[in-house]
């Protein structure tokens, strides 16, 4: 690891795993009381912590990383060396057949349970490297698996209920299935230290990874590309999350050396007393809510899911006072454009968005523009490319009345799936006001963001509108 570790050494401490946990686990809240275990399990790992930062409370985000001194830009924060993440073991690695059969029943989508197998195993086993890790972790979480059943209720938007309702279905599934595979294992096969797992163990493991996990490389494929691997990076997970980070997680191999180095590098000057913060990524607030457990307000990258449906926008259209669209009955010239688009034939794909950096979904848009179109030639000069984009420089491709027809047919696609969800806005900040449990406090808050999405696009389209209407009518 040459040049990395002399550059390291000359700017951070040079610290003994243990230490680090040691140093940063007094000074947080969730001492667990076996850092002696931890010490010995740590004391060989190779782990760098910046001497400016350390763990402590970061307001309403739990524990945090805070900067205790100014540390100027570039600067290395933390380093790992490749043994230090948990991550679920490759295919040389024996982890036994029991272990694999499990890990096998858990569907690639789930990746979060699959790794929370692994952590489960970890916890359960006598003398774990990740002992002084894992005895650390959060003993609960705030994701909507955990909710009351009304307050999943409360979060009122179909595409969120579907995902809570179908990751509680497959852990009650699955702790059947695996209190059947457990039921005659011998105490020496058993992965789980013959300790028994129920539906709340295996969700604990599998938040404990979803709101913790990052997605690294993992191992060197022959093509020389790396598959990209979930790990829990003890320490760096400590720190919380911002669209506007001021740090990132770098991974290094030096040439010599066939292991990685993960490392969190300071990209901006972090002034005293600031958290290092990382971006998660451009996440929606359902991946925010469903894996983390929190919501971020006014997420640029929120949006809503409609599907698709000729028979709404029929009544959207209506309702936007244009008369007898026909959206339901598109066509052959419109069925083949919708084709292109992927919005008819056997291989459609109807979901749609609204909200985020796009605002209006581009496929959407073209197919409103194509199917309020007045004639087939004015379309067919167009690509398709053009018919989906929504800018500015070119805001009409199809002239400004089919535009208008359109922009007002969406803000009513708009109103409709405002009227979808049962509470009021009033209503949900009432809530917020109230002394309401985190649950419900939570529901609330992510339905007022989903509703704010909408309302952003109300109101963006709205002025669309207007400004289309003045040119429209300066053009008379
Ligand atoms: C990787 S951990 C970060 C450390 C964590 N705060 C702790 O106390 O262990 C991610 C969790 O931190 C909290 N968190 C991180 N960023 C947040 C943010 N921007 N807003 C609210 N909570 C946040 C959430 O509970 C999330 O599940």
């Amino acid at each position: 690891m040459g040049a990395l570790f002399s550059d390291l050494q000359s700017t951070v401490y040079r610290l003994s795993f243990c230490v680090v946990y040691h140093y940063i686990i007094q000074n947080g809240t969730r001492i667990w009381g076996h850092c002696k275990d931890l010490e010995r399990s740590f004391s060989r790992s190779r782990g760098f912590v910046h001497p400016g930062i350390k763990i402590a409370a970061a307001d309403q985000y739990g524990l945090g990383l805070i900067a205790s001194q100014h540390i100027p830009k570039g600067s290395h924060l933390i380093a790992l060396p490749n043994h230090i993440p948990l991550r679920f073991p490759n295919h040389n690695h024996n982890s036994g057949f029991i272990f694999n059969q499990l890990a096998h029943r858990v569907p690639e989508e789930l990746w979060a349970m699959r790794l929370g197998l692994k952590l489960l195993k970890e916890r359960a086993m006598v003398g774990s490297f990740w002992w002084p890790y894992i005895s650390n972790l959060p003993e609960t979480y705030d994701v909507p698996i955990f909710f009351p059943a009304d307050d999943i209720k409360n979060l009122q938007y179909a595409p969120l209920l579907h995902q809570v309702n179908k990751r509680c279905r497959f852990l009650l599934e699955f702790e059947k299935e695996v209190s059947r595979i457990l039921e005659n294992v011998t105490p020496d096969d058993h992965p789980f230290g013959c300790q028994s797992i129920e539906a709340s163990s295996l969700g604990w493991a599998m938040s404990a990874v979803s709101s913790r996990a990052f997605r690294l490389h993992g191992e060197r494929l022959p093509d020389g590309t790396h598959v990209s691997v979930p790990m829990m990076l003890p320490l760096i997970d400590m720190c919380n999350h911002s669209f506007d980070s001021n740090a990132q997680i770098v991974q290094e191999q030096d040439i010599k050396n066939p292991n990685m180095l993960v490392k969190v590098v300071a990209e901006t000057h972090i002034r005293q007393d600031d958290q290092v913060v990382l971006n998660y990524g451009c996440l929606s607030n359902d991946f925010f809510l469903l894996d983390y457990g929190f919501v971020i307000p006014s997420n640029p990258y929120d949006c809503i899911e409609l599907k698709y449906d000729g028979a709404l926008l029929d009544a959207a259209s209506m309702t936007a006072g244009i008369t007898s669209p026909n959206f339901s009955s598109p066509l052959p010239w419109q069925q083949k454009i919708l084709s292109q688009l992927s919005l008819h034939g056997e291989a459609a794909s109807l979901k749609v968005s609204l909200g985020g950096p796009e605002l209006v979904d581009g496929r959407l848009l073209a197919a409103l523009r194509v199917l309020l179109a007045s004639n087939m030639e004015t379309v067919k000069k167009q690509d398709l490319s053009s018919l989906r984009s929504f800018s500015t420089q070119a805001p009409a491709p199809l002239g400004l009345s089919n535009e208008i027809a359109v922009l007002r047919t969406i803000i009513a696609l708009c109103v409709i799936a405002l009227g979808h969800f049962p509470t009021k806005l009033m209503e949900d900040e009432a809530v917020l006001k109230g002394g309401a449990s985190g649950s419900t406090r939570l529901a609330a808050q992510y339905r007022i963001e989903k509703k704010s999405v909408i309302i952003g696009v109300m109101q963006n389209l709205t002025r669309k509108v207007k400004i289309l209407m003045s040119k429209e009518s300066e053009s008379v």
